[in-house]
């Protein structure tokens, strides 16, 4: 069983941009035929910071990962991995741990086993190594079950073990939670934290915004091949961010929030009153009601940058779905 890691996403992106920079894409492009899956695409990745890779379906994720790898050639721009050149990407690219498909093992063979089989074709991993990762992706134990009777989760965090096997700096993770049930995508949150906390620096690709809030430090979001918004998920979830306001009387709540200077906006949607306020000044809103008398029966933020940029692509590309 994976331990439950209390997430700490506080690091500010100042204290990262002063780390070395481990993954720096610049300019990038793939040209498919006619088409272009992604388009221009730059940034950096520093030192043991998080970075989430956020996009709908088809909006690049995957090539830029490949591109990063060495596995596909960009038509245009660069890849800088450690701050070594094209000469030394061998190297560079020995540092880093990929998953990018769902990796297949053999269903009658332990976790252990499967991986042991793996080492013996890689060769020199000593057994040691493998008990090692086994024990950093919570698998100690269940490494002596067959494979077959795993859950979703921890398939998915042996798959995980394997690409920890070199010890890389840099862990390149695909979509790691696709396919998976709540409770395995919950145990690869984790286990990223994890990873994370032991000083790795991770890249993960995503489709679902929650799952990259929760772990990223930093993130960028894709849409048809472009970056579109980047920066620290403090910032992005912070920054346009709203209060809900329930009360027992909207008009008069609405007469003295208006009056408020912290107040920007003030907005009745079903019942509720959707305020806009100079940030950090949610308590001023609440003191300011009760002191009026008026009944407070909730207060919580709603909204943010990062979660409108998301739904305005995906809303607007499932209309272009249903256009089609
Ligand atoms: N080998 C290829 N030949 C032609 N087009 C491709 C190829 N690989 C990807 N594409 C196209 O490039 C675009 C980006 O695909 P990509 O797989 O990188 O997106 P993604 O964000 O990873 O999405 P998904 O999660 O669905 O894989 C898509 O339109 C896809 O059809």
């Amino acid at each position: 069983m994976v331990q439950a890691v209390a997430p700490d996403r506080t690091r500010s992106s100042a204290s990262v941009a002063e780390r070395p920079p481990v993954l720096r894409a610049t300019g990038l492009r793939k040209r498919y035929g006619n088409h272009d899956a992604v388009r221009g695409v730059s940034f950096t990745v520093h030192a043991g910071e998080v970075y989430g890779f956020l996009g709908p379906n088809g909006s690049g994720k995957s090539t830029t990962i490949a591109m990063i790898l060495g596995l596909v050639e960009p038509t245009e721009g660069t890849i800088d991995l450690f701050g070594l050149g094209p000469e030394r990407r061998g190297e560079a690219l020995s540092r880093v741990g990929a998953i990018i498909e769902r990796p297949t093992f053999y269903p009658y063979l332990s976790g252990f086993d499967n991986l042991s089989v793996l080492a013996a074709l890689r060769g020199g991993i000593p057994s040691r190594r493998i008990h090692e990762v086994l024990e950093l992706v919570g698998l100690s134990e269940a490494g002596k079950k067959p494979f077959g009777k795993y859950s979703l989760g921890m398939k998915q965090r042996l798959g995980i073990a394997w690409t920890l096997i070199h010890d890389p700096e840099l862990i390149i993770l695909d979509e790691p939670t696709n396919g998976l049930d709540p409770a395995g995508m919950m145990e690869v949150r984790h286990l990223i934290l994890r990873l994370s906390e032991a000083g790795k620096t991770i890249f993960l690709s995503s489709h679902l915004l929650n799952e990259v809030e929760q772990v990223c430090d930093r993130v960028a979001i894709l849409r048809r091949g472009e970056v579109v918004l980047e920066g620290s998920v403090a910032e992005l979830t912070a920054r346009g961010q709203q209060t809900l306001v329930r009360v027992d009387d909207p008009l008069r709540a609405t007469d003295i929030l208006r009056n408020l200077p912290v107040v920007q906006h003030v907005e009745e949607r079903d019942g509720a009153l959707i305020v806009r306020a100079t940030d950090g000044e949610r308590a001023a809103l609440t003191a300011a009601l009760v002191q009026a008398g008026v009944a407070v029966e909730e207060v919580r933020p709603v909204g943010n940058t990062l979660e409108e940029a998301f739904l305005e692509i995906t809303g607007e590309l499932g209309s272009e779905v249903r256009r089609g």
